[in-house]
């Protein structure tokens, strides 16, 4: 990719705001590039596949979007290299990424605003409105909520460290862990009623900082074999009483059954560890999160 390259895909970016297939006469307008050069490096983008072509023009892929990001990420000179896939069979949007200063840390890119379903009907309604340019506002837009609610709790509470977000991803500390689901909690350095209460905690501390998580369970909590564990994966997170205001949707906002979701999120826990033989009611544990 050239510098002109880049021109054209940011271009094509910007043009997707008015258009679903943008027009070449737009392309060449805004471009300012002659005809030869704007076919060519049309050509190389589609080559790419940075941009999908219709008979109505040119739109920005996924590839695409996603290669903006990184390439913002790199002229920050953030990071260095990408590494594999995070995990093994997942969908594919968790990347290792190595950091200039040489840290390891995390990659996540968001695809199709997937978790706007969790955000409200009038969020859709608004998108709906809007479709072509939906992906990308979906997927940016709860890239953007994820990284100011851990911004939010981190550090008090164990969650990765937010490091940069850019369009659809974001770039987050990292855990050498795996998530408790797959791990033998019998195994561990804690037991594991105390690691129970310990979760619970950062569940206490991210309620009181304004924050219900809304998709807690053994797959959201990450844990190294010494017992330290994040709680990770909070795009969808509920804001307590709109205590924590990161929502900067351009409507009103949802009012959201906060009692529901906390004991689901607190049922999910109890579930998982009563193998372990932990056994707490869930009303008291209620009870404990929401006291001050
Ligand atoms: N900070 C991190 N450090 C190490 N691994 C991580 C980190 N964040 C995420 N992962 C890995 O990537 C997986 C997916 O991350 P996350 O749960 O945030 O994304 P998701 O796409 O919302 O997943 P899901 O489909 O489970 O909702 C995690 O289950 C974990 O294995
Ligand atoms: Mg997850
Ligand atoms: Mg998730």
């Amino acid at each position: 990719m050239e510098e002109n390259d880049w021109k054209l895909l940011r271009i094509v970016e910007i043009s997707m705001k008015n258009h679903e297939w943008v027009p070449i006469q737009d392309l060449k307008r805004k471009t300012g590039f002659h005809e030869k050069e704007l076919a060519f490096r049309i050509s190389r983008l589609n080559k790419f596949r940075f941009t999908n072509k219709s008979n109505y023009g040119y739109r920005l892929s996924h590839y695409g979007y996603d290669a903006l990001a990184m390439n913002a990420f790199i002229k920050k000179e953030l990071i260095t290299g990408i590494g594999g896939k995070v995990g093994v069979g997942k969908e594919g949007n968790v990347y290792h990424v190595l950091l200039t200063n040489t840290r390891e840390a995390v990659l996540k890119l968001h695809i199709l605003g997937r978790t706007c379903f969790s955000m409200g009907k009038r969020y859709r309604e608004y998108l709906a409105n809007k479709r072509h340019i939906s992906w990308l506002y979906a997927s940016r837009l709860t890239a953007e909520r994820e990284f100011n609610i851990l911004s939010h709790l981190f550090p008090i509470v164990k969650v990765p460290e937010p490091i940069e977000q850019n369009r659809h991803a974001l770039i987050i500390g990292k855990l050498h862990g795996e998530e408790l689901k797959r791990v033998d909690v019998e195994k561990l350095d804690v037991n594991p009623e105390e690691l129970f209460m310990k979760i619970i905690k950062e569940v206490k501390k991210a309620y009181s900082l304004g924050f219900i998580h809304g998709d807690l369970s053994e797959f959201n909590v990450l844990i190294n074999s010494e017992g330290d564990f994040l709680i990770i994966d909070w795009p969808q997170a509920i804001e307590v009483g709109k205590k924590g205001k990161v929502d900067k949707l351009p409507f009103e906002e949802v009012e959201y059954d906060e009692e529901f979701y906390l004991k689901r999120d607190l049922e999910n826990l109890l579930r998982y560890f009563k193998k372990y033989g932990v056994d707490e009611s869930l009303d008291k544990l209620y009870n404990y999160v929401i006291e001050k």
